[in-house]
């Protein structure tokens, strides 16, 4: 099977043309993912994503994990994708939609010398509803609700940016001990589908600092619809203005929210590391 590795913001994926020729039989990809995903007897990745045909867009997004969980969107990865097509000619737009399993989205391409540089992407709207998330509570809306993790008593601002996302403020980044809580949040039964868990840092009122725990991959070093859930929980929490500089482990995300129209916009590198090809 051919491959390109890219990553953006060191969120790195397995990306597979499946436009063409190449397909992986549906039953056998959270296999492939996990076999790919490995970072010593596989390619090394967060996960798998497919390009492939789309009837309601340009292309569609298939990703997955890296414990072979199917993922409904991905922030880094789309931007990606929106990188692949272009350098690989299958489209010549500089506006480019991409399908995936949380609806379509809409991506602006910056191109430098000929090949694409960075992606902005406009995310739709955060969704706050709990059983749209999904969330089990009797609330409203979950803003700095408490929540105990390890014994300890932590603040989430729970959302969905096609993902779930439980985002939580500390006095510091460095400190939290991620991977004893990352998973304890990821699997808490308030969460039927699990969640992805941003642990934020505030800088000041444009710019904070993230970590993040992912359902289905562990610590990633960005997380993209997490970026943007995180600026959504500032914002409602007064705690940022609505552009925000994100610093996560592998770079800087730039998230404006437009709260007028609840619409996110995420702006941010996309790199092509190698091509390679591996026999599954
Ligand atoms: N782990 C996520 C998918 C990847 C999201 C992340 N890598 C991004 O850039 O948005 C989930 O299962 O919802």
């Amino acid at each position: 099977m051919k491959f390109t590795k890219m990553q953006g913001c060191g969120n790195d994926y397995v990306y597979v043309d499946c436009t063409k020729n190449q397909e992986i039989e549906i039953d056998n990809i959270p296999h492939v993912a996990r076999q790919v995903s490995d970072r010593h007897y596989g390619i090394g990745s967060d996960g798998l994503i497919l390009i492939k045909p789309s009837q309601k867009a340009d292309f569609f997004m298939d990703m997955y994990n890296n414990d072979g969980s199917r993922g409904k969107m991905c922030g880094n990865g789309i931007r990606c994708v929106g990188k692949y097509v272009y350098d690989y000619c299958l489209t010549d737009k500089k506006q480019v939609k991409i399908e995936t399993l949380s609806g379509i989205k809409t991506l602006d391409l910056t191109i430098d010398n000929g090949k694409v540089s960075q992606v902005t992407v406009d995310m739709g709207n955060p969704i706050f509803a709990p059983e749209k998330i999904p969330v089990i509570s009797d609330k409203e809306i979950l803003v700095n609700e408490p929540i105990i993790i390890g014994g300890k008593e932590y603040k989430i601002t729970c959302l969905s940016m096609g993902n779930p996302h439980a985002v939580v403020f500390v006095e510091n980044t460095d400190d939290i001990p991620i991977e004893t809580i990352g998973p304890l949040f990821e699997n808490h039964e308030m969460f039927p589908d699990r969640v992805n868990t941003e642990f934020i840092q505030v800088i000041n009122r444009n710019h904070i600092k993230m970590r993040v725990w992912e359902r289905g991959s562990g610590e990633t070093l960005a997380c993209g619809t997490g970026a943007c859930a995180s600026v959504v929980a500032c914002v409602l929490n007064g705690l940022t203005e609505d552009e925000v500089k994100v610093s996560l482990l592998g770079g800087d995300l730039h998230i404006r929210y437009d709260k007028d129209n609840n619409l996110v916009y995420m702006t941010g590198p996309a790199v092509t590391v190698f091509e390679g090809e591996i026999q599954l």
